[in-house]
Formats: C-alpha cells, structure tokens, sequence
C-alpha cells in the first residue's frame, strides 16, 4: 500500500514536471516567433480548424494578427491573413518561402514529385514553370484554342436554350463542371476522356477524388514519423487513384503516338511529346514528366474555373440590378442579334468589376497551396525557421475591413476608378496568389471566366427553382484545395437573345 503510495506521488510529480518543462520548452522555442493561439501537447493547434479552416483561420488572425504562429502536429506555420503581411512574405522574402512542403498524397499522383505544383523550389521546378510559361501557358497558345471554346460553349448554351423552351430548371453547377472538364480535356488531350470508365469509376470522378484528398488532414503530413503506418488509409487510396490515372494517361499517350496527323502540334500531349521526342531538355524528361505534367493541368484547370463562375453568377443572381447593369453593358457591345465573341471581351469593364469583386469574395483557393521556407529569416522582426510552412489565408485578405470597406457586400462600383488588380501586384486582392509560386493559368483562367459569364448572363433571365428568393440563395462554402458552393444552383434560364 505504502509503495503504492510513494509509486502515484513519483509518477504525479514527474508528469507535472514533464508539463513545466514542456511549456518552458515552448516559450524558449516561441521566443521571436509571432503571436498565435497556444497549441496542445502534441496536437498543436489542429484541433482549431473545422470545415472549413480559412474560416477559422481568419476568426484567430483577428485575435492574434495577421502574422500568426501556429503549430498542426509537428509542422510549424505561419498564417498571414493582411495584404500588407502577404507583400512581406511573398515580395520582400518571396525566395525565401518559394518552397513547397512535402505532401503524401501528391507525390503519388505527380509521378514522385515530377510535377510543377508540388516540386521543391530549385533547378527543376524552374524548368518545368519555364516549360508552362514558354510552351503551354502562352497568350498563343490560349488563343489557338479559341475555336475550341467557343464550340464547346455553344453546345452549353444550346442545352440550356433547350431548357428554356421546355421551362424546365437545370442544374447549372453540374453543366458547368461537365462544361469545363470538356474544355481542359480537349486542351490538354484533344478529345473528351473524362466520361470513361476506368475501373467502374469516371475518370472526372478520379480527378475530383484526389482534388477532395488533397484538402483532407492527412496525420502522415503533421507527424511524419507515423507517414508509414497510413493510418487514415490515404496513401492507399492515392495509390489506387494514380493507377487510374496512369492507365489513361497511357492509352491517351499511345493513340496520340499512333494518330497519322502528329506532325502538327494540336495539344498539350502533343506538344509536350514533341518536347520529350526532341532530347532539348538538358534535364531528364521522359514520359513520367509528361504525365506529370498533364496530369497536372488537368487537376488545375477542370474545376478551378467553373467554380469560379459559379460563384460569380450566384451573386449577379443575388443582386439583380447589378445582373441587368452588366447585361446592359454587354448589349452596348453585342447587341441582342447574335451571341458574345471573345474578342468583344475588351474593354467590357463592368464584367472585369463583377470578376474582380466576385474573386474578392470568393476565391475558389481559399488558402492558396501551402509554402515553406527554405531557410531560416527575420521577417517584421519575427524569427522564421528553415522548413516552416506558410498559408497565406486570401479568402481574410479579399475581406479585411481595415482594406475593404464593406467587406461582406457585393459592389462591383467599388473599382471604379480603381487601378487594383487581381495578377498578384496588389496584395489586397491576390485570389492567383502572387510572386514565384503564383498561378501560371491566370489568363487562361481569366479568358473562360470572363467569355462563360458573358455569355450566361447575355443569353438568358434567370428564374431560381422552387420559388427561392434571390436573396435566400445559399452561399455556405464546401472547403477544398478547390473551395465550391455548398449547393447546387438550380435555375430556370428565359432565352432573351433574338431568335
Ligand atoms: C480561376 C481559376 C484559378 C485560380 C483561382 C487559381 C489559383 C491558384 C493559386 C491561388 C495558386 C497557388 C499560388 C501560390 O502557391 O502562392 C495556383 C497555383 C497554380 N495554378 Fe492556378 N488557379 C486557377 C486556374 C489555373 C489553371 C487554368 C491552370 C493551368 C491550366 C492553373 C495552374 C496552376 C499551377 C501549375 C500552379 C502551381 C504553380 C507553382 O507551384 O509554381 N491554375 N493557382
């Protein structure tokens, strides 16, 4: 009994012990870092974040400021949630935080790290950003692939000039997705693969697996030393959905090889074949870059546009008169008799307002993709450590009172003579990110943003189904590397263009 008793009181001192200098640890270690909420033994502070974390995020930046410390696991991190913060961070100290932390669940699908997203900071990530820049991405490019657009626009617009005549709803949310995954598929591999099954799954759905994966606290990125245990099973299912991806990616490869009309470059898989075939790289570039690669761009350009207007026509479906504001605009231009080209897209400056102010609001990369720092820095007097991550919160950024009067409201009138811009040179408005890491499709992106929302709004009146008012138009968010309407929009489309 007597042991027992000296055994508790050892053990009750050596744990309060064992606290003390866990916390004295901390504070030595906290020392210079920036404020932040105290984490948990072990778990840090990832039991902060729910479902959707830029929210959260932005709740503690506004306790704790807008250069916060925080630890998820073993990972360090900051969180910059001001545009004056984000200059600092992704300007002044750009090469320093150009890095990307390593992700379980990408090395799988980016071909062990053969990618462009998800490479560290160095020789080959130039390389391969170069090769976008130069081969993929350029203003030539985008414009080859204009007839393609607008056929695959038109199709859209026909079905929902279908529905208008029968008067039936559609959900505009699903013909979108399905519009875009048509229009990247016929970019990147020439034709419409999506809809095949491979392995009793639709290869969209494989791709949008992955998509919603990525966004999932993986334990294995927190505490690396249990990566190898895969405890959520993620690794497993990345795996299973790399082996998808690889036997498409195969097959559309090989009929590409085979097809009689290859000597003119028509898409990314030719172009980037044509690049592997000439031996030019001074890197090594064989088909696992090229799959890489494609993969990639398909990743990054299926859902990130079409959740874009998605968001920007349920707000012009929200405030009305701002709907018959840019339809008049786009009037002026058009006229009634025939439907929007892209090259009427110049000078449309009421339509570049509603992107800008709906991208403000609602930038489908909430938190952007992560960065880490390659070495240690002083940023605003703050220490900074080598390898600590960094998550620039834009969707805080894009709704910052002390920058944005108004915030929460919708007002494209707000840039009227404005000069701010959305490519990453003003810090308030950065829903591409900025700097070195920024998004290379900025003008492709912003090409179909601007060419689908014309067209929907210039084509047609819309009705909401089931008598829902437009100001009861739900506009809770579904978090993900790509971060959509929770809800479906479901609406009845009135022709109004001339028959
Ligand atoms: C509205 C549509 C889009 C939005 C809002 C968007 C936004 C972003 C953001 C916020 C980043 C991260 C920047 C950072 O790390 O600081 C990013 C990176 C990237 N985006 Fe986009 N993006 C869009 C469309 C596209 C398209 C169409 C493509 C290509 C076809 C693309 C390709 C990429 C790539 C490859 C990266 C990684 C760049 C790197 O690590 O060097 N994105 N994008």
């Amino acid at each position: 009994m007597i042991i027992n008793w000296q055994y508790w009181t050892a053990f009750l001192l050596a744990t309060i012990c064992c606290f003390f200098l866990h916390e004295l640890s901390q504070t030595r270690r906290r020392k210079g870092l920036p404020p932040g909420p105290r984490g948990l033994p072990i778990l840090g502070n990832l039991h902060e974040l729910g479902k959707n974390p830029h929210q959260d995020l932005c709740k503690l930046a506004q306790k704790h400021g807008p250069i916060m410390h925080m630890r998820f696991g073993n990972v360090p991190t900051i969180v910059v949630s001001s545009a004056e913060a984000a200059e600092k961070f992704l300007k002044t100290y750009d090469h320093v935080f150009a890095g990307r932390p390593y992700h379980e669940g990408s090395w799988y699908i980016s071909y062990e790290g053969r990618s462009l997203v998800f490479s560290p900071y160095g020789p080959y990530w130039r390389k391969m950003r170069q090769l976008c820049n130069l081969h993929l991405l350029t203003r030539n490019r985008i414009s080859s692939f204009e007839p393609m657009r607008r056929k695959e626009v038109g199709l859209f617009i026909e079905s929902l000039k279908r529905a208008a005549s029968d008067g039936v709803d559609v959900d505009l949310t699903t013909a979108m997705w399905s519009l875009g995954a048509n229009m990247s598929c016929l970019m990147i591999f020439g034709k419409k693969y999506l809809d095949k099954d491979f392995e009793d799954k639709r290869f969209s759905d494989a791709v949008r697996e992955a998509l919603h994966l990525s966004a999932q606290p993986n334990i294995g990125d927190y505490f690396p030393l249990l990566r190898s245990l895969d405890l959520q099973g993620f690794t497993r299912r990345f795996k299973r959905i790399a082996k998808i991806y690889d036997d498409l990616l195969e097959k559309i490869i090989d009929d590409h090889l085979k097809s009689p009309g290859r000597e003119e470059a028509n898409d990314f898989v030719d172009i980037l074949m044509d690049l592997m075939e000439s031996g030019k790289f001074e890197f090594e570039f064989d088909r696992r870059h090229v799959k890489a690669l494609l993969l990639e761009m398909l990743i990054t350009s299926m859902d990130s546009t079409m959740a874009t207007i998605d968001w920007a026509i349920t707000e012009l479906l929200r405030h009305p008169d701002i709907m018959k504001k840019l339809q008049r605009e786009i009037e002026g231009k058009v006229g009634m008799g025939r439907i929007v080209e892209e090259s009427d897209l110049e000078g449309l400056m009421y339509l570049d307002m509603v992107v800008k102010e709906s991208m403000r609001l609602h930038p489908v990369g909430t938190l952007g993709l992560p960065h880490e720092s390659i070495e240690d820095c002083t940023v605003d007097g703050f220490h900074i450590q080598k390898n600590t991550r960094l998550i620039i919160n834009i969707w805080a950024i894009g709704r910052d009172p002390s920058v944005w009067p108004d915030p929460e409201s919708f007002i494209p009138e707000r840039f009227v003579g404005s000069n701010v811009d959305l490519r990453g040179q003003d810090f308030q408005l950065i829903p591409f990110g900025s700097g070195r890491r920024s998004c290379p499709g900025l003008a492709l992106a912003l090409t179909d943003v601007r060419f689908v929302l014309a067209q929907l709004v210039h084509c047609f009146d819309w009705k909401l189904s089931d008598n829902i008012q437009h100001s009861d138009l739900d506009m809770s968010e579904a978090f993900g590397i790509v971060t959509t309407r929770a809800q479906h929009l479901r609406v009845v489309p009135i022709y109004r263009l001339q028959k």
